[in-house]
């Protein structure tokens, strides 16, 4: 039976160590606070995050990294994004050599633009071809109530990539391998800042034609900067880019939609925060991804005007405008 620690307990972490148990591991979830670990020790529930999801008897918890860390072959990270690298500072030594680590995260760094994948074999120093990420379709709380779902695992080196998904293969989690990790990484990323674009077209009582305008038109500039940082076209068109982009846009569980949404209804960034418990990855990677567009010489209309709203530089109203009256070009370019 394989030992899979996983670092998170929120949303994602919580309904992936339910996947790992329903897959045949044994699972130690790390948790922040004590009270969180006891609670699921004790009742199989992690009430916060996940009420409804009853945890298999093979998933513990515990508030001790290293208790976590100790005897893992497989170590999962389902922490938000901004917070990785002083997490990885903090505890990553605790982490066993030489086994695979893998990413849930979909964000891209603030500052130093790094993908998670890039971060952890920063800070962790876990070499490139044991760091796998995990994404795709995959809204919690449909996972935590097992309808069935896709993703893909991505790893420069395959046969760890195989490892994983043999490790993730449930009766309702099908896992895709692959080698494009950068193709992964960025279709997760940037489909959170579409997503809230689309919420805010919502919000403002734009229908389904205006959606999937901003759905296409973003897939485009995802294809746009994968194409500068190296992706595989292929993967943006697969289940962890047209495939994720579809599942965030369209669905009320997502975060970063239902974020959109509101500032699409008047609500300020910061009375949306301040009602928004769990992490909505776009909100700070708007800005880290264009950043990495700009160094890369990539265009992102999209995520231009998101950032000016998240960041008071424009009013939700004007974002239509904005990207409706831009030179007309070809579809392509
Ligand atoms: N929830 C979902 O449906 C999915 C989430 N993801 C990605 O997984 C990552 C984690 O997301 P969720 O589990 O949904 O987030 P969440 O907000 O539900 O939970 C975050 C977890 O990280 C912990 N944490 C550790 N250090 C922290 C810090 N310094 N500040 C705040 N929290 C800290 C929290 O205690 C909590 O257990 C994100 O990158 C997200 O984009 C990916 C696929 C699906
Ligand atoms: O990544 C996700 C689904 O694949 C979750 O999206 P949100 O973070 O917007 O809830």
């Amino acid at each position: 039976m394989t030992r899979a620690a996983v670092f998170g307990s929120g949303s994602w972490g919580t309904a992936f160590a339910a996947i790992l148990a329903d897959a045949g591991c044994e699972v130690v979830l790390h948790a922040r606070r004590r009270e969180v670990a006891e609670a699921i020790n004790a009742d199989h529930v992690n009430a916060g995050y996940l009420p409804e999801l009853v945890l298999p008897d093979t998933v513990s918890a515990t508030d001790d990294p290293a208790e976590a860390a100790r005897g893992a072959e497989l170590v999962i990270l389902a922490i938000p994004s901004q917070t990785l690298r002083t997490n990885l500072d903090s505890w990553g030594h605790h982490l066993p050599a030489g086994v695979p680590v893998v990413s849930l995260m979909k964000g891209i760094e603030l500052g130093t633009g790094q993908r998670m994948s890039e971060v952890i074999h920063e800070a962790a120093g876990i070499p490139t071809d044991q760091v796998v990420v995990v994404s795709g379709p995959n809204l919690s709380r449909e996972i935590a109530a097992k309808q069935p779902a896709a993703s893909v695992v991505a790893c420069s080196d395959i046969s760890t990539a195989e490892q994983v998904a043999q490790a993730c293969a449930a009766p309702y989690f099908r896992p895709y391998t692959q080698t494009d990790v950068v193709g992964a990484e960025l279709g997760g990323a940037v489909k959170n800042v579409i997503a809230l674009a689309v919420g805010m077209a919502e919000g403002l009582g734009y229908g389904d034609n205006t959606k999937s305008t901003i759905i296409t038109r973003g897939l485009a500039e995802t294809a746009r900067l994968g194409a500068a940082l190296g992706a595989d076209p292929a993967t943006l068109m697969g289940l962890a880019g047209v495939g994720d982009l579809i599942a965030t846009c369209m669905s009320p569980l997502s975060r970063n939609h239902s974020f959109g949404v509101n500032l699409g209804k008047g609500m300020s960034v910061e009375e949306v925060v301040a009602i928004t418990s769990q992490t909505a990855e776009g909100v700070k990677s708007c800005r880290s991804i264009l950043d990495l567009a700009a160094r890369n010489g990539v265009d992102m209309p999209i995520c231009t005007g998101v950032t000016a709203v998240v960041e008071h530089a424009m009013d939700v109203r004007q974002l239509g405008d904005q990207l409706m009256n831009r030179p007309h070009k070809h579809e392509r370019h």
